[in-house]
């Protein structure tokens, strides 16, 4: 997913190390000065050969410039490490700026944008491309002002000696540059292409990781999942393009860059011969002319290196733009508000999903929502928990706006329990805290009792202190969802919205979580999406939806009288639940 509308990537690099600048400029000067001790032991070695020529006082010299050789070595080694010591402190400093505010504009954007992405291409985004730039401003900076300064000291040096000289050394440059020009073309879009192929493998990965015990169910062989394969064949196709493009462009480079020695040592003992250079130049001038090209390589491969680091900052780019919406802060609601959906649209990217959709959830009052698969249910909990936005029409909680809340006030009035529990790594208690932090134990205690989850945490041997998550003790979705039931509870929010959250629940444990939850909370404003039956005759109102449509709403023997649909889901649900209709209560409701 790309979008031409966000900066160039050199400018969101840019931004990124804004902070850090201080310290990288300070990285990259000392850099070059210790660049410039690199070279210094020729320059002792060629004041040796100078000494030893001149036959005078040679042990007291030699001895005085071994010394000043060691001063050189010593210090060239320390600023390197200084300057290693700065960037390295930046990038650390750079990447937990930038993942602090990576998460934070992840809960700004909206879960419709999000779901264009598949979780391994967020986890190749947030991790790899973040953790790439560490290379880039840790090592990097370093090593590019290295492989550059010491080139442009050597030159610098050799046109001070002789203009001649100089031009022999870097007489190759421009014919290398040209070479890796011409096999560099097209290598732009070659990228692109291969990282989209990585990022498209990783993300089927994760799904064929997720679907082994699908695959392993139905007797599935690994081939039979076509589509990585063919992903896996995408991918090695375009690495071998890659290759075949790249290796022999490089081999010219490599050797050119190595071939000014056969510019050198002819200019030099022409100039030798003409008396215009001594002997102990030329030789310096070959010592530090024919290795001066070699840090060239490692600019080059470190130029490809951040062509694919920009690539990443490409995609981390859109992520970035995300900003809080401009909110106010909303009038006092009322203890108990009510909801109100007012002509609602909404669509997942072009498929409208709801049609101005309008109704109300009294205040304290219990509602259910019923319709037939993909009526737009979960959809309406999706809004309501501020996951997506709705292209038109308005949602209030006692008349204000929840367009005008922040994500905080919004998640303090309402909190929504889906059937998908999600339960992070750590404790039963901590994840059962995440809404409420500050929660004591007996406010916990009371919470996990309401949703059933009292008696089956105690009776795990840590109780509260189990461990779950990746490695720790493994949950049935029902409990899960008891769990994710007690943090909504926690969160004390005055709407409560359950997303089939009691699905796995068998019905008895579905009626004591009811009764409890009327007793404990008899305040809350509920709107419980709903197969249940006991569920839906508790109800104040059953709203009935159909294709993204309300159909009818009313008490479910109003409904079971005027409503065809409203009949055919009972029917169905009754039947589903060996649960039969008294013919008395289908005459009651007018029903023959
Ligand atoms: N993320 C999404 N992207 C695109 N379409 C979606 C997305 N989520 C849901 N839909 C579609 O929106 C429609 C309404 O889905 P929703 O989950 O709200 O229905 P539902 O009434 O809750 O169904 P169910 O009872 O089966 O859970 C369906 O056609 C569904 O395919």
């Amino acid at each position: 997913m790309t979008d031409c509308t966000h900066p160039s990537p050199w400018r969101v690099l840019l931004g990124l190390l804004h902070d850090e600048r201080g310290p990288l400029l300070a990285a990259v000067s000392v850099t070059a000065v210790a660049a410039l001790f690199e070279l210094l032991p020729y320059w002792l070695l060629y004041q040796s050969i100078v000494l030893v020529l001149s036959g005078t006082q040679v042990a007291d010299g030699l001895l005085r410039l071994a010394g000043w050789m060691a001063v050189a070595l010593v210090a060239k080694y320390g600023l390197y490490s200084f300057a290693y010591y700065l960037s390295h402190r930046a990038a650390y400093q750079v990447l937990a700026n930038l993942r602090r505010d990576l998460a934070r504009r992840l809960v700004w954007a909206p879960l419709t944008w999000l779901q264009g992405y598949s979780s391994g291409e967020l986890k190749k985004i947030i991790m790899q491309d973040v953790e790439r730039l560490e290379q880039f401003i840790a090592h990097h900076s370093v090593e590019c002002m290295a492989a550059l300064a010491g080139p442009l000291f050597v030159a610098l040096f050799l046109l001070w000696l002789d203009w001649r000289l100089a031009l022999a050394a870097l007489a190759v440059v421009p014919l290398a540059a040209q070479t890796q020009c011409l096999f560099m073309r097209g290598m732009g879009d070659r990228i692109g292409d291969f990282d989209q192929a990585v990022g498209e493998l990783s993300g089927t990965t994760v799904e064929y990781v997720r679907n082994i015990p699908v695959m392993k169910a139905f007797r599935q062989e690994a081939g039979s999942f076509l589509r990585m394969r063919s992903v896996l064949d995408r991918y090695q196709g375009l690495v071998t393009a890659v290759i075949r493009r790249t290796i022999p462009g490089w081999s010219v480079f490599t050797v050119l860059l190595s071939a000014n020695i056969f510019f050198i040592l002819p200019t030099g003992v022409w100039l030798v011969g003409q008396g215009a250079l001594s002997l102990p130049d030329l030789i310096l001038a070959v010592m530090l002319g024919t290795g001066m090209l070699k840090p060239l390589f490692k600019v080059a491969r470190l130029s490809s290196e951040i062509r694919e680091i920009l690539g990443g900052v490409r995609r981390i780019a859109p992520f970035l733009a995300w900003s809080p919406p401009d909110r106010r802060s909303p009038a006092a609601l009322a203890a108990t508000p009510g909801v109100s959906f007012d002509a609602i649209s909404f669509a997942y990217d072009d498929t409208p999903v709801l049609h101005d959709l309008s109704f109300e959830l009294p205040p304290g009052k219990l509602t259910a929502m019923v319709g037939p698969s993909g009526a737009g249910k979960s959809t309406v909990a999706h809004l309501l928990g501020g996951l997506a936005r709705p292209q038109q029409g308005t949602i209030r909680l006692d008349g204000i706006s929840l367009d005008t809340l922040d994500e905080a006030q919004r998640a303090s009035l309402v909190s929504v329990a889906t059937q998908e529990a999600f339960l992070f790594r750590g404790t039963l208690m901590e994840n059962l805290k995440l809404a409420c932090p500050e929660a004591d134990e007996a406010t916990v205690r009371q919470a996990a009792r309401v949703a059933q989850a009292d008696a089956f945490i105690s009776a795990l041997p840590e109780g509260y202190d189990t461990r779950v998550g990746e490695r720790g003790v493994r949950l049935s979705g029902g409990e899960r969802q008891r769990i994710a039931i007690a943090r909504a509870l926690l969160a004390d929010s005055p709407v409560l919205v359950l997303d089939e959250a009691t699905a796995f629940a068998d019905s008895l444990t579905e009626r004591a979580f009811y009764k409890a939850l009327h007793e404990a909370y008899p305040h809350k404003t509920l709107l419980v999406i709903a197969h249940r039956l006991y569920t839906i005759e508790q109800a104040d109102q059953v709203l009935v939806m159909e294709s993204g449509r309300l159909v009818d709403a009313g008490r479910h023997v109003e409904l079971l009288a005027r409503c065809e649909l409203y009949r055919r889901l009972w029917h169905r649900q009754s039947v589903g639940e060996s649960w039969t209709i008294g013919e008395e209560e289908l005459l009651d409701a007018g029903v023959s």
